[in-house]
């Protein structure tokens, strides 16, 4: 079959296409507004990657950059049949959940001298060795390990044929392009081909890839390896947070039939019509907020050209992390999956 849409022009046709997820010009124009004013913050801005996230490695280094590998290739589907009982891992004194007990678990075993993000080691991993190493501080363990192994292998084996065992060499293979790391991400690692069919249509979220590609430039601060001539082409990261913020701003809003399924908790497929609708809408909808956003920079003559759809995503998955309660009316779409 033909290469996929890639996702801003996903994004797009699935909006063009969408039954049960509308975009909403209004909510799109107020959060422009609000992101207009933060312009100048170090929430919008390539070092907050390190800046607002002490889990997060601080060291622009090659080891560093196999933490971001290994991190983004772990990096799905942490969400708990219940919100009071999942998986908590505490680092340092301090409990953390969802994506960020996967940092405390990966920081936990460096510091235990398991050399997790080490291509000879991960690519041999054993079950019981990453059930160790993800354990978890509740009596409820990370979702989906075996997967998680399955992929991790996967992809250590891989670095380690293609890549000599470490992701700067893909990263240097890209040229400073953002697009053409994604490409080499896509092409040598099976996992991360975020892909599906929509009304007929191959399209593509590339949620990991895209991620991997933004968080290396976050770690580099846009700089050296990590200065991607290209970063503004990247879109948001389709996750489950994200259309939950954008739908809580009044940027996005479900019908009242998906809306009715997400109160239940429904269990969805990767591929199926609302979930696709979902994800694509996200990232045409953030598409739209830059757009406004670049507008308002035009009419009131500053120009913010370093405003990406990264650095919005970045924002707004941290909003969603900050502001969980408010959010509590609004359900995330439920998927297990490998890819978000
Ligand atoms: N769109 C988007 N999705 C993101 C992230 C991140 C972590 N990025 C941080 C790391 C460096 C940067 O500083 C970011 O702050 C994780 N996820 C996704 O969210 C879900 C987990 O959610 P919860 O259960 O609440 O932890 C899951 O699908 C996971 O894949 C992001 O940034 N954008």
């Amino acid at each position: 079959m033909d290469a996929p849409l890639l996702p801003r022009e996903a994004g797009k046709f699935i909006s063009d296409n969408s039954k049960d997820v509308f975009i909403l010009e209004k909510g799109v124009c107020k959060v422009a507004e609000m992101l207009f004013e933060k312009r100048n913050s170090k929430e919008l801005d390539a070092t907050g990657w390190k800046l607002l996230h002490d889990l997060n490695p601080q060291t622009m280094n090659e080891a560093s950059v196999n933490w971001v590998f290994v991190v983004d290739t772990l990096n799905f589907s942490f969400w708990s049949e219940n919100d009071d009982h999942k998986c908590l891992i505490k680092y340092k004194g301090k409990m953390h959940s969802g994506f960020w007990s996967l940092c405390a678990a990966i920081n936990r075993a460096l510091d235990e001298g398991i050399p997790i993000t080490s291509a000879s080691y991960f690519a041999n991993t054993t079950l019981d060795q990453l059930k160790y190493v993800l354990r978890s501080d509740t009596e409820v363990p990370m979702p989906l390990i075996e997967e998680r192994l399955k992929v991790l292998k996967e992809a250590g084996n891989i670095l380690l044929e293609k890549f000599d065992g470490s992701f700067l060499n893909c990263i240097k293979k890209s040229e400073n392009s953002a697009q053409k790391l994604l490409q080499l991400v896509v092409e040598n690692f099976p996992s991360y081909r975020d892909e599906t069919i929509f009304q007929g249509k191959k399209v593509a979220f590339y949620k990991r890839a895209q991620i991997l590609v933004a968080d290396i430039w976050g770690l580099l601060e846009g700089k050296e390896d990590g200065a991607f001539h290209d970063i503004a082409s990247l879109t948001i990261f389709a996750d489950y947070r994200i259309p939950q913020v954008l739908v809580h701003l009044g940027a996005m809003k479900y019908s009242e039939k998906l809306m009715e399924k997400l109160k239940q908790g429904v269990l969805f497929q990767s591929g199926d019509c609302e979930e696709v609708e979902i994800r694509g809408c996200s990232i045409w909808c953030v598409e739209l907020i830059l757009r406004r956003i670049l507008e308002l920079g035009a009419e009131k003559g500053c120009i913010n050209a370093h405003i990406n759809s990264v650095l919005i995503d970045y924002f707004l998955w941290d909003y969603a992390r900050d502001h969980r309660k408010d959010m509590a009316d609004i359900p995330i779409h439920r998927v297990r999956c490998i890819y978000y």
